[in-house]
């Protein structure tokens, strides 16, 4: 860990046990979490088939190959321009200068100085495996699933999500 000093001027840095922590803290905020929303993701996309298809169809579209989708792949995927504007594909901090209704109306990984440090980490790691799966899997949800949502810390399905999947046969 490089030092650091703190508003005395003097020299701060993390020691062994504090570092220790801090990588499980990022263990710890950020399995659940992540899982959590894949589960829920594939659930809600079982569900609704409409949306299944819409989403596969774009990950069609968007990554080409068999190979994991790319940084640029991502990028590409749904960035609404009803909601940001036409140039929602584009680097524009002003589009926040005017107050907008959505703006603060879904805020999951917090908002502020402790907002989620591992939000950029979570929505790659989401997004991976949303296109790795849509892309080789139609899925349902299975008659076993009993739908019993449970807050432990995260929202979670309390007796798992129980969904069946088809390899897609190309
Ligand atoms: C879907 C996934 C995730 C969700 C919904 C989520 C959500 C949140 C929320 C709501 C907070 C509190 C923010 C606040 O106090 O305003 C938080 C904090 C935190 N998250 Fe995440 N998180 C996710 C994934 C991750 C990942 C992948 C990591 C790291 C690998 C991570 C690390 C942390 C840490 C270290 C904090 C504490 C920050 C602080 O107190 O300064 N999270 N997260």
């Amino acid at each position: 860990m490089s030092a650091k000093e703190n508003r005395d001027g003097k020299e701060q840095k993390l020691g062994v046990e504090e570092v220790i922590d801090e990588c499980k803290t990022f263990y710890f905020a950020g399995k659940d979490t992540t899982a959590s929303l894949l589960s829920w993701a594939l659930l809600l996309l079982a569900l609704h088939q409409e949306w299944q298809i819409k989403a596969r169809e774009e990950v069609f579209r968007v990554c080409k190959g068999d190979e994991l989708p790319t940084a640029q792949n991502l990028n590409d995927i749904k960035i609404d321009t009803h909601i940001w504007g036409e140039d929602a594909a584009e680097l524009n901090p002003l589009r926040f200068f005017k107050s907008r209704k959505h703006l603060a109306s879904f805020f999951p990984f917090g908002l502020g100085p402790r907002i989620c440090p591992g939000q950029n980490l979570a929505v790659v790691e989401a997004k991976v495996v949303l296109v790795t799966i849509l892309k080789q899997y139609c899925f349902e949800v299975s008659p076993s699933y009993v739908h019993a949502p449970k807050l432990f810390l995260t929202l979670m399905p309390q007796y798992d999500a129980h969904i069946l999947f088809r390899r897609i046969m190309l």
